[in-house]
């Protein structure tokens, strides 16, 4: 396979683009902890067993909560910046359902530098995760996935939209217990570029995907 899919000298800065970018530490730690709180929520609403009274009294808190927070909001497409512990940068989206740090529906898997090479995070999914019985839906194994793969190709400089993923399910993924993700570029051809990942528990793989990145056409890189 021809290797000419050039990395970007420099990650895009997505303000160069007319989207805002909110650095991951000035998100208040009382919104990263009401996340958290909201992430507890849906899976206690989605599980519970209450009766009338608990669960009206918990609709209106709810209501009331709701009520505090339809002020001021991010528009969508606001971007993260979080910097790792390496000093690499790194641009999602704020909302994003894989990883967002502000959304609640987002398990969130976070994505480091693997020694190996590549990256590797680890999450567990709760109940509201489910598919079959006591198992993680798949179309929720192949997001992690799409997720750690492009962000695989973003951290080799080549940040892009998937054109294509296949996932393979190869064992049962439990809900409520760690799931370690890895992902890594395999190659790349102009615009292309190749990504593989897997998803494990207890080192066995249950699932596992790969992916045809196509990197972002960026002004300047000749579109080549
Ligand atoms: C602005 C600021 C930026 C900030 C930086 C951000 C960094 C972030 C870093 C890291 C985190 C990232 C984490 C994200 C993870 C989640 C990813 C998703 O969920 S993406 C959503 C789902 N995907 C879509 O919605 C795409 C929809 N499709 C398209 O928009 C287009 O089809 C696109 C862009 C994929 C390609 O369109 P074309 O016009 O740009 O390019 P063409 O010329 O068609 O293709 C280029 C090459 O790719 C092949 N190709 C294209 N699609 C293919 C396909 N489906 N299968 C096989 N080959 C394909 C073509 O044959 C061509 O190959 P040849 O160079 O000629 O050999």
């Amino acid at each position: 396979m021809t290797v000419d899919a050039k990395p970007v000298a420099e990650l895009p800065d997505p303000r160069d683009f007319g989207l805002a970018v909110v650095p991951e530490k000035e998100i208040p730690a009382e919104l990263a902890s009401l996340v958290e709180e909201v992430r507890s929520l849906v899976d206690a609403v989605a599980h519970t067993k209450a009766g009338a009274h608990e669960l009206a009294a918990a609709r209106d808190a709810v209501a009331a909560a709701n009520a505090c927070l339809q002020g001021d909001r991010h528009d969508v497409g606001t971007m993260v910046q979080q910097t790792w512990p390496d000093g690499r940068v790194e641009y999602g989206t704020l909302t994003n359902v894989v990883s967002g740090p502000t959304n609640a529906a987002a398990p969130p898997l976070r994505m480091e530098a693997a020694p190996e090479g590549g990256l590797r995070g680890e999450v567990v999914l709760n109940g509201t995760y489910q598919g079959p019985p006591g198992l993680v839906h798949g179309g929720w194994l192949a997001a992690l996935l799409d997720q750690a793969l492009g962000a695989a190709a973003g951290a080799e400089g080549m940040p892009g939209l998937t054109a294509d993923l296949n996932v393979n399910y190869r064992n049962p993924s439990p809900l409520d217990t760690p799931l370690e993700v890895t992902a890594r570029v395999t190659g790349t051809e102009r615009r292309k570029v190749f990504v593989a990942g897997e998803v494990r528990h207890g080192g066995r793989v249950t699932a596992e995907g790969t992916a045809l990145m196509v990197r972002m056409n960026l002004p300047g890189d000749g579109g080549a």
